[in-house]
């Protein structure tokens, strides 16, 4: 991906090394995503501690790209991402999705191995055996390399949990769960407990960068677990969308006491022959149980020689209370 166009301050003035802002510590999914996504040497990569910061980041122009994990293929959407881009007291006006990025997320459980336990078996869990109250469990798809029996919590984004439910509830039943920003900032928390008794969801990179161990691999669910990113610019790039599949991200209100108006703005692509291809909410916190939809379809704003794609945005002005584009970009899924 182009760095975003600036203006030009000068013939000879050397224009600084534009910034990619994304979800850290550094050795997050969100940044490995991010270095994939971009040719390294055009730019300079930097780690923001919360999703709000990536945004806040853009939408200042400090940085020219932010990078935030959107959804993930097990556990699905990521609301803190969904929460900004619902943008409900308008701090984010500028801020557009001019990009995509699919990242295969293998999760280990890393920590401090246990000093006293090294002769116990890894498999300390009888929760394979049906109970009463677990009548069918599901097998996890790998077991401890190390005894996790020292293990008093465990940290990681709550994205991270959810991806990983069979394996910790067959290995960590009932271990206290912590809620961090990120993997990678749940993997340098490991490193500063001292007792050696946390452990954390989180890359094989960053347990290598934060020098712990792996107490296990692959613990996630499914084998095809992926995480899907956005890249997000200030304002918009009128040359994007080169490729020949392209999305765009709309979110829009309706009035919820008038029937069928959800259907009838779905109906504007299903009359553009539009094919949707995500549909997400959030509450409004206007009115309680009334939402904020997102919709993502098929096509682009920005390149749309058959016009079906202004002809929906066109028509779905007569049923919604208020709409916005929040951008269109070239479609990787797949690549
Ligand atoms: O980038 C990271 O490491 C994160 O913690 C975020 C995040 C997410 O929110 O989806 C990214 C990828 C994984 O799906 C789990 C967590």
């Amino acid at each position: 991906m182009d760095p975003p166009s600036k203006l030009s301050n000068g013939d000879e003035e050397e224009l600084p090394t534009p910034i990619v802002s994304f979800l850290g510590p550094i050795s997050s999914y969100t940044h490995q995503a991010a270095l994939g996504s971009f040719e390294a040497d055009r730019y300079d990569y930097r780690p923001e501690i919360t999703i709000p910061d990536v945004f806040d980041s853009v939408q200042s122009g400090e940085a020219a790209l932010g990078v935030v994990p959107f959804e993930n293929s097990t556990n699905g959407a990521v609301v803190f991402t969904l929460e900004l881009l619902a943008d409900r007291h308008h701090r984010y006006p500028d801020i557009t999705v001019c990009g995509e990025a699919y990242f295969d997320v293998s999760h280990c459980l890393v920590g401090r191995k246990c000093a006293m336990s090294t002769t116990d078996s890894p498999v300390m869990s009888g929760a394979c055996t049906p109970t009463m109250s677990t009548p069918a469990p599901l097998k996890p798809r790998t077991s401890p390399l190390h005894s996790v029996k020292h293990v008093k919590r465990l940290l990681s984004h709550p994205q991270a949990f959810g991806q990983c439910e069979t394996f910790l509830g067959a290995y960590l039943k009932g271990v206290e769960r912590i809620d961090v920003s990120s993997t990678s900032r749940a993997a340098e928390m490991v490193k500063e407990d001292t007792t050696g008794t946390s452990a954390a969801i989180a890359s094989k990179l960053a347990a290598e960068i934060h020098d712990i161990d792996i107490l296990a691999r692959g613990i996630e669910d499914r084998e095809d677990n992926t995480t899907r990113f956005f890249v997000l610019r200030k304002g918009t790039d009128v040359s994007a969308c080169k490729s020949s599949k392209t999305k765009t991200l709309i979110s829009f209100t309706i009035d919820h006491r008038t029937p069928g108006a959800l259907a009838s703005v779905l109906q504007c692509f299903q009359i553009a022959a539009l094919n949707l291809t995500s549909i997400n909410s959030r509450p409004t916190k206007v009115v309680p149980f009334q939402y904020i939809f997102f919709v993502e379809f098929e096509g682009s704003r920005l390149n749309d020689p058959t016009g079906r794609v202004n002809k929906a945005l066109g028509a779905l002005g007569e049923y919604v209370q208020h709409w916005r584009w929040l951008g269109s970009w070239d479609d990787k899924l797949g690549e």
